[in-house]
């Protein structure tokens, strides 16, 4: 059986050879950057140094002036998530807003209200209702950015400054959801002048000095290899939904469709065993690399 704890992890985006220029002014110059699937990535460096522009040109929603950006080969297409420093205060309230963000990812609509359910309750802007962002705080607006970024479950998450003038609980609240997601297998990169922040949950940290990547540092942590698994069970109750096959790293329960993540060498015998169960598969994802916690 092979050892898939020492498993590489795949790149999910590189940049290669990338250039950014405003007004004829280099502000990013000869950036060699792969994002490696299931790692934390923090960017750091000082005011200006480029560490947004490095996020908008990962996301691809800046262009760049030269070089080039791939995304990994995937027989789906790879899921992006992007939060910008800041959101304007809109005229929407969070679910209208969160609605319209959710249409554009091109979530159905069933799907996009649960989740904006639960991530209003979440992170605790349920109770804002109908109030407009424009009356938001700074952590409200923070907030309903993260969840706008996460709704529709990207595979890579792009976060610009997320914690920037939060308060420690806010910070923590939001933490708590960006460490789900890690050990979920989201690709995350977080733009970030909180050194402590990036010490303690980062697996890798790359500072921008001067337009160019000035240091690269990754923090190795255990790693495997997972797939993830839907299957409907009709009358399934939540308690009964973790099968006894090895392997299992978690299953969250919707109604009677049930989501297994399971380490990618032991998914036939899940399969095999919700197949016996009497089960439907919807689905079974390719593997994925993610850090083990
Ligand atoms: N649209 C733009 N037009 C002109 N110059 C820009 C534009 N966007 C960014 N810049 C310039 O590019 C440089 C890098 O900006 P960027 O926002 O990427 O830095 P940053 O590291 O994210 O800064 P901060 O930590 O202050 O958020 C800055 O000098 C900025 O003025």
């Amino acid at each position: 059986m092979p050892d898939t704890s020492a498993a590489a992890p795949r790149a999910l985006v590189v940049l290669s050879g990338a250039c950014k220029r405003y007004d004829k002014r280099n502000v990013l110059e000869n950036v060699n950057l792969a994002v490696r699937e299931g790692e934390l990535t923090a960017i750091v460096g000082s005011n200006g140094s480029g560490k947004s522009t490095l996020l908008r040109l990962l996301a691809g929603i800046a262009a760049l002036s030269s070089g080039e950006r791939r995304l990994a080969e995937s027989p789906e297409p790879i899921r992006i998530g992007y939060a910008p420093d800041r959101l304007p205060k809109l005229r929407f309230s969070a679910r209208e807003y969160l609605r319209y963000m959710a249409a554009i990812a091109g979530l159905p609509e069933e799907k996009a209200e649960i989740a904006i359910d639960r991530y209003l309750t979440r992170l605790g802007l349920a109770h804002t209702g109908p109030l407009q962002m424009r009356h938001f705080s700074k952590g409200m607006l923070q907030k309903a950015n993260l969840i706008q970024a996460v709704l529709a479950e990207p595979r890579l998450l792009l976060l610009d400054e997320p914690f920037s003038g939060l308060d420690e609980s806010t910070r923590e609240e939001m933490t708590g959801l960006l460490r789900e997601l890690a050990a979920g297998g989201t690709t995350i990169v977080v733009a970030s002048h909180d050194r402590e922040w990036v010490d303690r949950l980062a697996d890798r940290c790359v500072a921008i000095e001067n337009g160019r990547i000035g240091s690269d540092e990754t923090y190795p942590r255990a790693r495997r290899r997972v797939r993830e698994v839907t299957a409907r069970m009709p009358g399934i109750r939540e308690a009964d939904a973790a099968p006894r096959s090895e392997g299992v790293v978690d299953c969250r329960t919707e109604g009677d469709v049930v989501r297994y993540r399971v380490e990618a060498e032991r998914s036939d015998a899940l399969l095999k065993e919700l197949l016996e169960a009497g089960a439907s598969i919807l689905e079974v994802t390719e593997e994925r690399t993610e850090a083990k916690p």
